[in-house]
Protein backbone atom coordinates (compact mmCIF):
# COMPACT_ATOMS: atom_id res chain seq x y z
CA UNK A 1 0.00 0.00 0.00
CA UNK A 2 1.16 3.77 -0.56
CA UNK A 3 1.82 5.47 2.70
CA UNK A 4 0.36 9.24 3.35
CA UNK A 5 1.64 12.04 5.08
CA UNK A 6 -1.49 14.33 5.59
CA UNK A 7 -1.28 17.85 6.77
CA UNK A 8 -3.77 19.68 8.41
CA UNK A 9 -3.69 22.95 8.69
CA UNK A 10 -6.59 24.05 11.27
CA UNK A 11 -7.69 27.67 10.92
CA UNK A 12 -4.30 28.88 10.28
CA UNK A 13 -2.93 30.05 6.77
CA UNK A 14 -3.54 32.72 4.00
CA UNK A 15 -2.55 33.24 0.72
CA UNK A 16 1.11 33.93 1.59
CA UNK A 17 1.14 30.63 2.90
CA UNK A 18 0.77 29.43 -0.54
CA UNK A 19 5.07 29.18 -1.10
CA UNK A 20 5.42 26.23 1.36
CA UNK A 21 3.71 24.27 -1.36
CA UNK A 22 6.47 25.03 -3.81
CA UNK A 23 8.66 24.76 -0.93
CA UNK A 24 7.26 21.23 0.11
CA UNK A 25 7.67 20.39 -3.78
CA UNK A 26 11.41 21.02 -3.86
CA UNK A 27 12.16 18.93 -0.57
CA UNK A 28 10.34 15.89 -1.20
CA UNK A 29 10.79 15.37 -5.26
CA UNK A 30 11.75 11.50 -4.56
CA UNK A 31 9.04 10.60 -1.53
CA UNK A 32 7.16 7.43 -2.61
CA UNK A 33 4.64 7.69 -0.27
CA UNK A 34 1.39 10.15 -0.95
CA UNK A 35 1.55 13.77 0.70
CA UNK A 36 -1.99 15.85 1.12
CA UNK A 37 -1.90 19.33 2.70
CA UNK A 38 -5.57 20.10 3.75
CA UNK A 39 -5.57 24.06 4.22
CA UNK A 40 -8.74 26.11 5.53
CA UNK A 41 -11.33 26.13 2.58
CA UNK A 42 -10.53 29.80 1.56
CA UNK A 43 -7.05 28.71 0.10
CA UNK A 44 -8.50 25.47 -1.68
CA UNK A 45 -8.61 27.11 -5.18
CA UNK A 46 -5.43 28.91 -4.48
CA UNK A 47 -3.21 25.71 -3.23
CA UNK A 48 -4.75 23.37 -5.71
CA UNK A 49 -3.40 26.06 -8.20
CA UNK A 50 -0.27 25.89 -6.62
CA UNK A 51 0.32 21.80 -6.33
CA UNK A 52 -0.54 21.46 -9.85
CA UNK A 53 2.10 19.57 -11.68
CA UNK A 54 3.41 18.72 -8.43
CA UNK A 55 2.69 15.52 -6.08
CA UNK A 56 1.05 17.49 -3.20
CA UNK A 57 -2.69 16.75 -3.40
CA UNK A 58 -4.55 19.16 -2.05
CA UNK A 59 -7.94 18.21 0.91
CA UNK A 60 -10.58 19.92 2.68
CA UNK A 61 -11.12 20.23 6.40
CA UNK A 62 -14.72 19.30 6.82
CA UNK A 63 -17.93 18.98 4.32
CA UNK A 64 -21.58 19.01 5.07
CA UNK A 65 -24.06 16.30 5.00
CA UNK A 66 -26.07 16.98 2.45
CA UNK A 67 -25.36 18.07 -1.54
CA UNK A 68 -26.89 21.75 -1.23
CA UNK A 69 -28.96 24.17 0.12
CA UNK A 70 -29.97 26.49 2.72
CA UNK A 71 -27.19 25.69 4.88
CA UNK A 72 -25.36 29.49 5.53
CA UNK A 73 -21.64 28.93 5.69
CA UNK A 74 -20.94 25.58 5.36
CA UNK A 75 -19.86 24.03 2.30
CA UNK A 76 -20.21 20.59 0.30
CA UNK A 77 -18.48 17.87 -0.64
CA UNK A 78 -18.91 18.82 -4.53
CA UNK A 79 -17.90 22.32 -3.72
CA UNK A 80 -14.94 20.79 -2.20
CA UNK A 81 -13.67 18.62 -5.76
CA UNK A 82 -14.55 21.63 -7.69
CA UNK A 83 -12.44 23.80 -6.02
CA UNK A 84 -9.51 21.49 -6.49
CA UNK A 85 -9.55 18.98 -3.63
CA UNK A 86 -9.37 15.33 -3.30
CA UNK A 87 -9.72 14.27 -0.15
CA UNK A 88 -11.54 15.48 3.17
CA UNK A 89 -10.64 15.27 6.85
CA UNK A 90 -14.06 14.38 8.62
CA UNK A 91 -14.71 14.02 12.60
CA UNK A 92 -11.83 15.58 13.97
CA UNK A 93 -12.03 16.32 17.47
CA UNK A 94 -11.75 19.48 17.21
CA UNK A 95 -14.91 19.67 15.32
CA UNK A 96 -16.36 16.85 17.37
CA UNK A 97 -15.91 19.52 20.19
CA UNK A 98 -16.45 22.59 18.72
CA UNK A 99 -19.43 21.52 16.41
CA UNK A 100 -20.97 18.81 18.75
CA UNK A 101 -19.97 16.67 15.66
CA UNK A 102 -21.66 13.14 16.37
CA UNK A 103 -20.62 9.46 14.83
CA UNK A 104 -24.00 9.51 13.30
CA UNK A 105 -23.02 13.36 11.30
CA UNK A 106 -19.39 11.92 10.96
CA UNK A 107 -21.03 9.23 8.66
CA UNK A 108 -23.44 11.04 7.28
CA UNK A 109 -20.62 13.19 6.02
CA UNK A 110 -18.68 10.62 4.76
CA UNK A 111 -21.70 9.10 3.05
CA UNK A 112 -21.48 12.95 1.21
CA UNK A 113 -17.54 12.66 0.05
CA UNK A 114 -17.58 9.35 -1.02
CA UNK A 115 -20.88 10.39 -3.19
CA UNK A 116 -18.97 13.24 -4.72
CA UNK A 117 -15.80 11.01 -4.94
CA UNK A 118 -13.47 12.36 -2.33
CA UNK A 119 -11.02 10.41 -0.25
CA UNK A 120 -12.21 10.89 3.37
CA UNK A 121 -9.86 10.85 6.18
CA UNK A 122 -12.17 9.90 9.31
CA UNK A 123 -10.53 10.67 12.52
CA UNK A 124 -11.32 8.65 15.72
CA UNK A 125 -9.35 9.33 19.47
CA UNK A 126 -9.82 9.03 23.00
CA UNK A 127 -9.99 11.91 25.69
CA UNK A 128 -7.49 11.80 27.98
CA UNK A 129 -10.40 10.91 30.67
CA UNK A 130 -11.75 7.59 28.64
CA UNK A 131 -7.75 6.49 28.24
CA UNK A 132 -7.48 6.75 32.33
CA UNK A 133 -10.67 5.11 32.80
CA UNK A 134 -9.22 2.09 30.62
CA UNK A 135 -11.91 2.47 27.90
CA UNK A 136 -9.74 3.69 24.58
CA UNK A 137 -10.27 0.93 22.85
CA UNK A 138 -13.77 0.84 23.52
CA UNK A 139 -14.47 4.12 22.49
CA UNK A 140 -12.41 3.74 19.29
CA UNK A 141 -14.24 0.40 18.65
CA UNK A 142 -17.85 2.94 18.67
CA UNK A 143 -16.53 5.45 16.66
CA UNK A 144 -15.52 3.24 13.85
CA UNK A 145 -19.05 1.71 14.01
CA UNK A 146 -20.71 4.87 13.93
CA UNK A 147 -18.34 7.30 11.88
CA UNK A 148 -17.05 4.77 8.94
CA UNK A 149 -19.98 4.23 6.37
CA UNK A 150 -20.76 0.54 5.00
CA UNK A 151 -19.56 -0.49 1.69
CA UNK A 152 -15.75 1.72 2.53
CA UNK A 153 -12.41 0.51 1.33
CA UNK A 154 -9.19 0.89 0.63
CA UNK A 155 -9.33 3.24 -2.32
CA UNK A 156 -11.74 5.89 -0.86
CA UNK A 157 -11.07 5.99 2.96
CA UNK A 158 -8.09 7.00 5.31
CA UNK A 159 -8.77 5.82 9.26
CA UNK A 160 -6.91 8.83 11.47
CA UNK A 161 -5.95 7.54 15.40
CA UNK A 162 -5.96 10.89 17.09
CA UNK A 163 -5.53 10.76 20.33
CA UNK A 164 -7.15 14.21 21.84
CA UNK A 165 -4.84 14.63 24.64
CA UNK A 166 -1.71 14.25 22.19
CA UNK A 167 -3.47 16.87 20.16
CA UNK A 168 -1.15 20.19 19.75
CA UNK A 169 0.31 18.97 23.38
CA UNK A 170 3.61 17.93 22.19
CA UNK A 171 2.69 14.74 24.86
CA UNK A 172 2.39 11.33 22.35
CA UNK A 173 1.29 7.69 23.05
CA UNK A 174 3.97 5.03 23.94
CA UNK A 175 4.76 3.27 20.92
CA UNK A 176 3.09 0.44 22.43
CA UNK A 177 0.10 2.23 22.60
CA UNK A 178 -0.13 3.11 19.65
CA UNK A 179 0.61 -0.58 18.17
CA UNK A 180 -2.39 -1.65 19.93
CA UNK A 181 -4.87 0.93 18.92
CA UNK A 182 -3.53 0.29 15.55
CA UNK A 183 -4.01 -3.65 15.63
CA UNK A 184 -7.36 -3.11 16.72
CA UNK A 185 -8.08 -0.77 14.49
CA UNK A 186 -6.47 -3.29 11.29
CA UNK A 187 -8.72 -5.92 13.27
CA UNK A 188 -12.38 -4.38 14.03
CA UNK A 189 -12.10 -3.41 10.27
CA UNK A 190 -11.12 -6.09 8.99
CA UNK A 191 -14.33 -7.65 10.92
CA UNK A 192 -16.42 -5.75 9.17
CA UNK A 193 -15.02 -5.00 5.99
CA UNK A 194 -13.52 -8.45 5.59
CA UNK A 195 -10.09 -8.17 2.77
CA UNK A 196 -11.03 -4.74 1.83
CA UNK A 197 -9.32 -3.59 5.27
CA UNK A 198 -6.04 -4.82 4.85
CA UNK A 199 -5.25 -1.82 2.28
CA UNK A 200 -7.09 0.65 4.22
CA UNK A 201 -4.28 2.91 5.31
CA UNK A 202 -4.45 4.08 8.83
CA UNK A 203 -2.59 7.17 10.10
CA UNK A 204 -1.35 8.00 13.45
CA UNK A 205 -2.04 11.96 14.35
CA UNK A 206 -1.40 13.85 17.65
CA UNK A 207 1.73 16.13 18.44
CA UNK A 208 4.35 14.01 14.78
CA UNK A 209 7.11 15.74 14.46
CA UNK A 210 10.60 15.38 12.81
CA UNK A 211 11.79 14.09 15.85
CA UNK A 212 9.47 11.33 16.42
CA UNK A 213 8.38 10.70 12.76
CA UNK A 214 10.71 7.74 12.23
CA UNK A 215 9.84 6.02 15.22
CA UNK A 216 5.78 6.33 14.78
CA UNK A 217 6.32 4.74 11.50
CA UNK A 218 7.77 1.99 12.43
CA UNK A 219 5.17 1.03 14.52
CA UNK A 220 3.00 -2.07 13.54
CA UNK A 221 -0.21 -1.03 11.64
CA UNK A 222 0.88 2.83 10.95
CA UNK A 223 0.78 3.50 7.21
CA UNK A 224 1.10 7.25 7.92
CA UNK A 225 -0.01 10.70 9.89
CA UNK A 226 -2.28 13.18 10.26
CA UNK A 227 0.08 16.42 11.29
CA UNK A 228 -1.40 19.66 12.51
CA UNK A 229 1.66 22.19 13.75
CA UNK A 230 4.25 20.62 12.29
CA UNK A 231 2.46 20.45 8.77
CA UNK A 232 2.47 24.35 8.94
CA UNK A 233 6.26 25.15 7.80
CA UNK A 234 7.41 23.09 4.65
CA UNK A 235 11.05 22.53 6.70
CA UNK A 236 9.19 20.60 9.05
CA UNK A 237 6.97 18.60 6.43
CA UNK A 238 9.03 17.83 3.92
CA UNK A 239 10.97 16.09 7.02
CA UNK A 240 8.06 14.00 7.75
CA UNK A 241 7.41 13.06 4.49
CA UNK A 242 11.12 11.59 3.93
CA UNK A 243 10.62 9.91 6.96
CA UNK A 244 7.55 8.20 5.94
CA UNK A 245 9.09 7.35 2.75
CA UNK A 246 12.03 5.20 4.09
CA UNK A 247 9.95 3.75 6.24
O1 LIG B 1 -4.93 17.30 15.15
C1 LIG B 1 -3.92 17.00 14.54
C2 LIG B 1 -3.96 16.75 13.08
O2 LIG B 1 -5.26 16.64 12.62
C3 LIG B 1 -2.62 16.89 15.21
O3 LIG B 1 -2.20 18.18 15.54
P1 LIG B 1 -0.68 18.39 16.08
O4 LIG B 1 0.22 17.68 15.08
O5 LIG B 1 -0.49 19.88 16.06
O6 LIG B 1 -0.62 17.77 17.42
Amino acid sequence: MRKLAAGNWKMNGTADSLTEIAALAAATGGATCDILICPPATLIAAMAAAAKDTAVMVGGQDCHAKASGAHTGDISAAMLKDAGAGHVILGHSERRADHGETDADVRAKADAAGAAGLIRVICVGETEAERDAGTTLKIIGRQLAGSVPDGAGAADTVIAYEPVWAIGTGRTPTLNQIAEVHDFMRQTLTDRFGAKAKDMRLLYGGSVKPSNAGEIFATSNVDGALVGGASLKAADFSQIVTALSAA
